[in-house]
């Protein structure tokens, strides 16, 4: 048996939360031979939901399960931590657009950065789920200079998701017979999911579909999936965003498929133009715990306008929160 690592969680009493934690906990994430200790972070007033969490976590009796920390202090919350995911934020209501949520979660992000430097493992591996995802995580990073920003990623995966059932639905087929989908740029409305390099059996996507399904309907069915979820079930996406989060960590920790990639926001190296140090969405394969940028992928006029329409946007949320960037 692997000796157990840590996973802290934050925002561990929340929706998302509740979907996450017995998947993790069950072997989901980082392998059934793989032990874990769970980390909760949660807010004070939120203890006693979080007491009950737990408590339903020790009566599912996981073998893999090795034990719970349960906090209200992010310095216990992220003690030796090999691996965290961060939550825990406010999520928008309807009518809203997840940078509206900037001003209210940027400050949970600058304490958990500082936090993580101090306490956590220096190879700990960061997913930010809290919105506005990608410049959350930006913020994280920049307040723990002691880890490596390539530690820091955002979660695009839900959108890398949803873009592989719509098109799945669209020509008859199902996810399986999907790869090679990408999300360029920011988890908000100005993403890009980009079917002239996705394929289906093997084909080019945006072959089988015509310009105006893929620019007047699918485009803006992925950019606005998570409005629409909000409009139907009064609250955010919780089940599929958990789902998305164990799938970027158990593709960022045991690896991606054969030639296949995922999408992930990273750390931008200036790949594809892109401003260095952004944390944006890209074509990624992983192997032995490490992410690398896809090189080569091929970019035209259409997707190079609309990829640069969302590191613009990126850019001005990093402006825009420069007093939490040390
Ligand atoms: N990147 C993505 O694809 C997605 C991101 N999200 C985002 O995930 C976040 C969480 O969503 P839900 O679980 O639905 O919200 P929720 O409101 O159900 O849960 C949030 C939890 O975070 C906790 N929290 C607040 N401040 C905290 C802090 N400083 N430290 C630790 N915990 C804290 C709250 O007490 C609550 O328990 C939202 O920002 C939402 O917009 C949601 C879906 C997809
Ligand atoms: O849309 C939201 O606010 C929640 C979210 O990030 C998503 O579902 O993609």
């Amino acid at each position: 048996m692997k000796q157990p690592v840590r996973v802290t969680v934050t925002g561990a009493a929340g929706q998302i939360g509740y979907a996450l934690l017995f998947r993790i906990a069950s072997g989901a994430m980082l392998g059934d031979d793989q032990p874990v200790i769970l980390h909760l972070l949660d807010i004070t007033p939120a203890m006693d939901a979080l007491q009950g969490v737990r408590m339903e976590l020790e009566d599912c009796a996981f073998p893999l399960l090795a034990g719970v920390v349960c906090t209200d202090d992010p310095n216990v919350g992220f003690k030796d931590a090999d691996y965290a995911l961060l939550v825990g934020a406010r999520p928008r209501g309807p009518g809203m657009e997840r940078k509206d949520l900037l001003e209210a979660n940027a400050a949970i992000f600058s304490v958990q950065g500082k936090a993580i430097d101090q306490n956590a493992s220096k190879n700990i591996k960061v997913l930010v789920v809290g919105n506005p995802a990608n410049t959350n995580a930006l913020i994280a990073q920049r307040n723990a200079p002691s880890i490596s920003p390539r530690n820091f990623t955002a979660m695009t995966r839900l959108d890398h998701n949803r873009a592989m059932t719509q098109i799945a639905i669209k020509t008859g087929k199902t996810v399986n017979d999907v790869t090679n989908m990408t999300i360029w740029g920011n988890h908000s409305a100005t993403q890009y999911p980009d079917l002239f390099n996705a394929k289906v059996s093997g084909q080019t996507a945006s072959d089988l579909v015509d310009q105006a399904w893929l620019e007047g309907d699918f485009i803006p069915t992925v950019q606005q999936r998570g409005a629409a979820i909000i409009k139907a079930r009064g609250a955010s996406s919780a089940a599929s965003a958990a789902n998305a989060a164990i799938g970027h960590v158990r593709s960022w920790a045991l690896g991606t498929e054969g030639d296949d990639w995922v999408s992930m926001g990273v750390y931008s190296d200036g790949s594809y133009g892109i401003a260095e140090g952004l944390i944006y969405s890209f074509p990624c394969r992983c192997k032995d715990g490490e992410w690398e940028i896809v090189q080569g992928v091929e970019v035209n006029d259409f997707s190079r306008a609309k990829m640069q329409a969302s590191e613009q946007e990126l850019a001005e949320e990093r402006d825009g929160v420069k007093h939490l960037l040390p």
